[in-house]
């Protein structure tokens, strides 16, 4: 039981990092999107996004509503990340 909740812990560490590492993105992403006057919100973007997840990773253990889900509280992190980092930078 430890060993497995030591490999729980593991993975847990790796997302976690992984969630940082793209959120480091996104604040580039947001100077990128303030220096071209695009929108932060682009949905067609977040429809593929949560649709090539699904094909990709979905079965036995992640359903396609999974995927929507989870990525549904990422990206809205994400915007308010992008909406932050804009606004401390006007
Ligand atoms: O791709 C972008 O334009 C982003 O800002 C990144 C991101 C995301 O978290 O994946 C965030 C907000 C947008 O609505 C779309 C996608």
């Amino acid at each position: 039981m430890d060993e497995l909740r030591a490999q729980i812990n593991e993975c847990d560490d790796q997302i976690m990092q992984a969630l940082d590492h793209r959120f480091q993105i996104v604040r580039q992403v947001s100077r990128y999107k303030r220096d071209h006057q695009m929108p932060v919100r682009q949905n067609k973007r977040m429809e593929a996004l949560v649709a090539r997840l699904s094909q990709q990773y979905g079965g036995q253990n992640i359903s396609a509503e999974f995927v929507e889900q989870l990525y549904q509280v990422i990206m809205e992190h994400a915007i308010d990340l992008e909406e932050q980092t804009i606004g401390q930078e006007d």
